[in-house]
């Protein structure tokens, strides 16, 4: 049995759109994730979050679940357009009284909660003002912080500003395959550097909040970016890989400059950085989230794509969602975080799989590729954690399964399996499993 330190915080990560439905109950406004959803062909089979798992109506039962799981902490994100439906100024007391419900359940419950202020369902009333394209952003997305640092910031102790903010600017802005569905590069990098400006004063705010004496930190995907070949141009494509996709973010939060191999490749379209938006972004947080899927492997491709990269296929096993299963990836990322951007606390913010999950005849689900594939990934993090990794908590994504953006609800990461139908909640092999590392704070060998 690989036992993991006493007190680690085994829990289970979700979002706002994805399971709460009722978007635009009691005094809510839609967010640009709503109109996305509800503007034909941008999701698959025309799904929406109109419904998702009915979280906003079910969350009692759900915070019951959970305890069942015997789950420590979960992370679960607030939605913006709840508590300020115009994006600023006007509270809306319904809304805040949702999360302060479920926050204080969480506590009865003794599971310590982790809200994240921002997974991708920004305001429509402030993408009418431009957005997080518009550097007003910044003190738009502080107000909000500073809103829910005042009101839950005696209850709530950990907090992440962020979820993924490359998804944010690259498929929401570049991409253009998520909301706000832009395609325009100049924008992107601007985007990227306004989550960032807005990720710095939101830790200083919550500095001077009440909510201080907590933690704050911000989640990004990273992903391990391996060469092809040993070649230079291979080599020089990956790190371009690895500038773009993981010290876009890493750099200016740990080192104060983005990496000037993007400011080089992106020329013109790079946006205008002084040192003192570098200051105000390298604030001292308290932890960095990680959500870890898998690797890339990438080789030189000149003039394809934003980076004149391709992905090169591998062998091996993959989930649904066609990404190789890598858990090695998980101990190698976890300890280069530590050796060059720590040593500062980590959690794995969030991990898992979608698979094909289904119903066998006695109504339940024997989803033994999860079992082992968060096995296998555990183990990875109790291997960096002997190398003197300062990893703290470990988010499995996710409890229910629910509306994975742009392919709707086609992919289930679960470990609990939605019948959407009636909303029936079953817990799938990989749950009952999870509940025994949990009670075990340790995965067998
Ligand atoms: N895809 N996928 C699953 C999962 C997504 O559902 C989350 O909302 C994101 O934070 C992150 O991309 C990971």
């Amino acid at each position: 049995m690989r036992r993991f330190p006493e007190g680690f915080l085994w829990g289970c990560a979700t979002a706002s759109y994805q399971i709460e439905g009722s978007p635009l109950a009691d005094g809510a406004s839609p967010s640009i994730w709503h109109r996305f959803s509800h503007t034909p062909g941008n999701v698959q089979g025309g799904d929406t979050g109109d419904v998702a798992c009915d979280h906003y109506r079910r969350w009692r039962d759900d915070v019951a679940l959970m305890r069942e799981l015997g789950l420590k902490a979960y992370r679960f994100s607030i939605a913006w357009p709840r508590v300020l439906p115009d994006g600023t100024g006007r509270v809306n007391e319904a809304g805040v009284a949702f999360y302060d419900r479920l926050v204080d359940a969480l506590l009865e419950a003794g599971i310590v909660p982790f809200a994240t202020l921002y997974h991708w369902d920004l305001p429509g009333a402030l993408q009418d003002r431009g957005g997080w394209a518009n550097r007003d952003v910044v003190g738009w997305f502080t107000e909000y912080a500073g809103l829910m640092f005042e009101r839950l910031g005696d209850r709530v102790q950990h907090w992440i500003t962020l979820n993924e903010p490359w998804c944010v600017a690259h498929l929401g802005h570049v991409a253009g395959v998520h909301a706000p569905g832009m395609r325009d590069l100049w924008a992107g990098l601007r985007v990227a550097h306004h989550l960032l400006l807005a990720h710095g004063e939101a830790v200083a705010a919550f500095r001077a909040s009440r909510a201080g004496r907590g933690r704050i930190g911000i989640t990004l995907n990273l992903a391990p970016q391996h060469a092809a070949t040993s070649s230079q141009t291979d080599r020089a494509a990956t790190d371009r890989a690895d500038a773009y996709h993981n010290r876009l973010f890493l750099d200016p939060l740990f080192k104060g400059r983005y990496p000037a191999v993007l400011v080089q490749h992106f020329g013109e379209a790079w946006p205008e950085v002084t040192d003192e938006d570098l200051a105000i972004i390298r604030r001292p947080i308290d932890f960095l989230g990680i959500n870890y899927y898998s690797r890339s492997v990438v080789a030189d491709a000149p003039g394809e794509g934003l980076l004149g990269i391709r992905h090169v296929d591998t062998a091996g096993a993959r989930t649904a969602m066609g990404w190789e299963i890598y858990p090695q990836g998980l101990y190698e990322l976890l300890v280069r975080l530590h050796r060059e951007y720590g040593p500062l606390p980590l959690y794995i913010t969030e991990n898992g799989a979608a698979f094909d999950d289904r119903l066998d005849a006695s109504g339940q689900v024997d989803d033994a590729e999860r079992v082992d594939y968060l096995h296998r990934h555990f183990l990875a993090a109790r291997r960096a954690i002997d190398d003197g990794v300062r990893l703290e908590g470990y988010f499995v994504w996710s409890m229910l399964d629910n509306f994975e953006w742009a392919l709707g609800y086609s992919k289930r990461f679960g470990i609990v399996y939605v019948d959407y139908p009636s909303q029936r909640r079953i817990v799938k092999r990989s749950g009952r499993w999870y509940r025994q590392v949990i009670e075990a704070n340790g995965v067998p060998e």
